[in-house]
């Protein structure tokens, strides 16, 4: 990917992301300069993070421990312990401070586990640490983990893409399936979710990589992919359709109400694909997701829309659900997914819609100062509405067939359930 979601340098320290709210028509990279706001702070991660600038389970996760790396640059290394209100004189009180707003970044997203999953780790970090006026061993330790964080997810990554080929080919094989087939996804689970490579997107590069290679004389191979749109925040339409469109992956985009009516047209041997104007007829096998949580029992929070993907599968025999999160996004704690909170977002996010201003032919208008794609905003529906804006749902683990994560495959035991 040309594009990356997040770039931190060590020499000097920094933190830049890429403002997803403007892909695909701009490109943007915004500094982040502290944990939360506060004076002195222009854009901390929690901004970034609660704004929707960065997005996807894995990459809020690695914004967010890195700010804290950032933000404990500037104090114990640039001497700006004041500014953000820590006293160096006393380590109680700055333990206390810095807990105090690392909980304050966890809570800008609650359902996705992985940054409380990441941020508790730094906050035991600091716990365990007896500083004795030696900030800066705290500060290279805090360093190293986060940056272990991301060099482990790229890894995971491109296992969760190997796992999950391994599992698709064993199902494939089982069933003697033979030709091409396609497979369904929804929201964003590529290289910009992520620190690259991606989980459910992840697996999607893999396939296509394995079609093209060495596994050329196999006898079934991936042709197509259908990427939901994913509303109301359309990660689908703007972030998977970009990335699929950059790796040159053969694709269509669909609402997400069109997912039932492609599957029963695709997967119909008597050819009603052809006459609903399907051009490709490869029959969809899998419907890859990604996760932004998945409890003890299996039950998986992701994007809402989810849930009515695995709904639709299980109608299916031949079509098996596959959720697909590095372990990071295990929630270890919870049993069920009735524990889960999930996020409400303002009204607005469903209402209004910001995106490239086109002219009468549909071309892009170029704003001729900057040069970049002129952005616009518009509203759907009439104002004063009431409007229901969960930012997820939560599948069942009785609908979905395989969990794969860096660690392999899993799919249930005898007794329907997983133990994870
Ligand atoms: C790779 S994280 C799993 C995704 O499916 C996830 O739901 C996601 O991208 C989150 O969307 P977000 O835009 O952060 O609300």
């Amino acid at each position: 990917m040309s594009l990356e979601s997040i770039k931190f340098t060590e020499d000097p320290i920094q933190l830049v992301i890429l403002n997803q709210l403007l892909v695909p028509y701009q490109t943007e990279y915004i500094r982040i300069d502290s944990i939360a706001p506060g004076p002195d702070c222009e854009f901390s991660g929690y901004d970034a993070i609660k704004g929707m600038y960065t997005r996807g389970a894995p990459a809020i996760m690695l914004v967010g421990c890195f700010s804290v790396v950032v933000e404990l640059d500037r104090v114990i290394n640039k001497d700006e312990a004041e500014t953000f209100g820590y006293d160096l004189a006393d380590e109680l009180s700055f333990k206390r401070r810095l807990i105090e707003r690392i909980d304050k970044l966890i809570k800008s997203r609650p359902t996705a586990v992985n940054l409380a999953n990441g941020c508790n780790r730094i906050k035991q970090i600091v716990e365990d640490h007896h500083i004795d006026r030696n900030y800066e061993l705290l500060f290279s330790t805090v360093l190293v983990f986060s940056r272990n964080l991301l060099r482990d997810d790229l890894q995971a990554n491109l296992s969760i893409g190997e796992n999950g080929v391994r599992y698709i080919y064993d199902e494939l094989t089982k069933e003697n399936f033979k030709g091409d087939f396609s497979v369904m996804t929804i929201c964003n689970t590529g290289s910009l979710a992520t620190s690259g490579h991606g989980t459910a997107l992840g697996i999607i590069r893999s396939l296509f990589k394995k079609a093209r290679g060495s596994h050329r004389g196999a006898p079934f191979k991936l042709s197509h992919v259908y990427a939901c749109e994913t509303r109301p925040y359309n990660q689908g339409s703007r972030l998977t359709a970009y990335e699929l469109q950059y790796e040159n992956i053969p694709f269509t985009l669909i609402t997400d109400n069109m997912a039932s009516f492609l599957i029963e047209s695709l997967n119909d041997s008597g050819g009603k694909a052809r006459s609903r104007g399907l051009a490709d007829s490869a029959p969809v096998k899998f419907i890859i997701v990604g996760a932004d949580r998945i409890v003890k029992n299996g039950d998986l929070a992701n994007k809402i829309g989810t849930f009515q993907l695995s709904l639709i599968a299980s109608q299916y025999t031949s079509v098996k659900f596959i959720g697909a999160a590095p372990s990071t996004t295990i929630d270890h704690v919870r049993t069920s997914g009735d524990e889960i909170v999930i996020e409400q977002r303002p009204q607005r996010e469903l209402t209004e819609v910001r995106g490239g201003e086109v002219n009468d032919c549909g071309e892009f208008v170029i704003d001729s100062t900057t040069g970049n794609v002129k952005l616009t905003k518009v509203k759907l529906a009439p104002q004063g509405i009431d409007v229901w804006n969960p930012s997820f749902d939560v599948t069942p683990h009785k609908y979905i067939d395989c969990i794969v994560t860096e660690h392999g495959y899993m799919t249930k035991d005898p007794n329907g359930g997983f133990n994870l």
